[in-house]
């Protein structure tokens, strides 16, 4: 069996006195689609900046393709890697088929690069029209279907996924959804996912891993996330709300 894609060993990283992954172990296996979920502010941005080098682990470490996470691994592993940013993260100034491009620019010239973007584009739902707007002109669901274009315009070998839904109405999410998991599915790419939106876990994962104060409180195949019995599993899929009220130290959860 190969190597999982991405390891994390016991990651540890505290922002001062706060605790923010306090021992987390994480596999991701080739081929699979992970989606972290977990309630907001646990962790689940700092994972994933933290399995990206964007941020430093206190304790405990990375490996990617089954080696420790050095500058010249990550380099390898960032030369097939995509990602869609949660507000699309697009270049203001650049039209959008440069935005699609812009890795794509470095490596060809520019008429390959554009048909190559105007092709991505085709793939989220896009018509060639769209490839000489601006990204302010654009919907928001348009600029989500931009980002995803452009994140799969090097062809990745690996997609992150950041909250890929936020901000868009039921339809539209559940269209971006269904893009992922069909664009996943087709291409064989390892997929990581962070969200708390349920219906994204239901269309995306393949394995879901709950984050919950620091640590991986579970995981396991999506079919059985709705049978497991870990409660706080079972309050975060079924939406119950948080107790925040004066009560919440003393009284019943409500
Ligand atoms: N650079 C930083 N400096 C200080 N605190 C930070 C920093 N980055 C994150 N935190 C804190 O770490 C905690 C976890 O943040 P994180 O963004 O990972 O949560 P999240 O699970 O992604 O939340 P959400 O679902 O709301 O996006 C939060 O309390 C946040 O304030």
């Amino acid at each position: 069996m190969s190597a999982p894609v991405i390891e994390t060993r016991g990651l540890c990283k505290s922002f001062g006195p706060q605790k923010v992954l306090d021992g987390v172990d994480l596999t991701v296996a080739r081929g699979e689609s992970l989606v972290v979920i977990g309630g907001s502010g646990t962790g689940k941005s700092v994972l994933l900046r933290t399995i990206l080098g964007l941020e430093s682990a206190d304790a405990g470490e990375v490996l990617l393709d089954g080696e420790p996470a050095s500058a010249a691994v990550r380099a390898r592993f960032m030369r097939d890697f995509g990602m869609l940013f949660q507000n699309a993260a697009l270049f203001d100034s650049l039209p959008v088929w440069r935005n699609v491009a812009f890795r794509l620019l470095r490596a060809m010239p520019a008429v390959q690069a554009r048909t190559r973007a105007v092709e991505r584009l085709a793939r989220v739902g896009l018509g060639p029209e769209v490839a000489d707007r601006m990204p302010a002109d654009l919907s928001g669901g348009m600029r989500k279907r931009v980002g995803l274009a452009r994140a799969i315009a090097a062809d990745p070998k690996v997609i992150f996924f950041d909250e890929p839904t936020t901000g868009l109405d039921p339809q539209r999410a559940a269209a971006i959804n269904r893009l992922i998991r069909d664009i996943v599915t087709e291409t064989g790419a390892t997929a990581v996912t962070i969200t708390h939106d349920m219906t994204s876990v239901r269309t995306i994962a393949d394995r879901v891993a709950l984050l919950d104060h620091g640590r991986l409180r579970w995981q396991g195949p999506v079919a059985q996330m709705d049978k497991a019995d870990d409660p706080v599993l079972r309050a975060f899929v079924q939406g119950e709300p948080l107790d925040w009220g004066p009560r919440a130290a003393t009284g019943p959860r409500g």
